[in-house]
């Protein structure tokens, strides 16, 4: 995989180089205007959420299933342009997933629109790969699923084993893997080909410090190809590492978006008392 994944992306004191953010004549890759997505929610009991309460309901087995809302995303607004990789960063359940899933098409937004310019590709965590199969069959499959020809796929067979450094396992079934040995397979399987937007929701946080340096080599560099990037993890350093911009969600609004740095310093501090 060589040639994929040295890029010169550092500067002479091996620094990595963070490019200028885009003009705004670059052409945006994901607009997301005034989005609100609302899960409904049945089977909610009603009622007050204190212990007396629950504790009622249960010795007098009422049982009065409700519907709840969860607002998980209340108007969100932004736009993304090529060559960007955006950070989405904020505590549990503030709305990180629900929005990579809302860019992906997979969650229709409650009001609000999103535009998107080429097929987005989520790589989630449960992105889906055949754990009853060999890392090698889904090696292959992965490859076709992702519209490679047969050919191409044993191209670039070798580059994506020895990027995900399984070894000999590669021939077992997947569910002989450890859950970090599956990420690495799978950010490798999705890495191999340049994505119009690629988004990746803590897809590296289970690898070791070896393998999340590569990936976040290789998210530069899916970057630099003119796609576009949004990563969500809880590592601020993986954030700054690897995003020119971020975005910090807080009950399903933005709080702050811009530079990484700027964004993740005032982040830090806000959580830190
Ligand atoms: N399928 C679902 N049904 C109902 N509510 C949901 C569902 N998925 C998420 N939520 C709620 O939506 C809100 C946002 O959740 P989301 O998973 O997007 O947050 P997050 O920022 O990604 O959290 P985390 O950092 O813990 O992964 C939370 O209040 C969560 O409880």
């Amino acid at each position: 995989m060589a040639e994929h994944l040295t890029g010169d992306l550092t500067d002479a004191h091996g620094r990595a180089v963070r490019p200028e953010p885009p003009s705004r004549d670059t052409p945006p890759t994901v607009i997301v205007d005034d989005l609100h997505i609302t899960y409904r929610v049945y089977g909610a009991t009603a009622g007050k959420g204190n212990a007396p309460a629950a504790f009622k309901r249960i010795l007098k087995r009422q049982n009065s299933p409700a519907l709840r809302e969860v607002k998980a995303i209340r108007g969100v607004t932004f736009t993304v342009r090529r060559g960007e990789s955006v950070g989405l960063i904020g505590r549990n359940g503030s709305g990180k997933s629900t929005l990579l899933r809302a860019i992906a098409g997979l969650l229709p937004p409650t009001q609000g629109a999103v535009f998107t310019d080429g097929q987005p590709t989520l790589l989630g965590v449960n992105a889906a790969l055949m754990t009853g199969l060999s890392g090698e069959r889904n090696v292959i499959l992965g490859c076709l699923a992702m519209g490679l020809t047969p050919e191409q796929a044993r191209e670039r067979y070798d580059d994506i084993v020895e990027f995900a450094g399984i070894g000999d396992f590669i021939d077992l079934p997947m569910q002989t893997y450890s859950s970090g040995m599956q990420q690495r397979l799978r950010f490798a399987i999705a890495a191999v080909k340049s994505h119009d937007v690629l988004m990746i929701d803590e897809a590296l946080a289970t690898g070791d410090a070896e393998f999340r340096k590569r990936s976040e080599q290789r998210i530069r560099e899916l970057r630099d190809e003119a796609g576009s990037v949004f990563l969500v993890s809880h590592s601020l350093d993986v954030v700054t590492e690897t995003c020119s911009r971020v975005i910090w969600l807080d009950k399903g609004q933005i709080k702050m978006d811009g530079d990484a740095e700027s964004v993740v310093k005032a982040y830090s501090s806000a959580t830190s008392h």
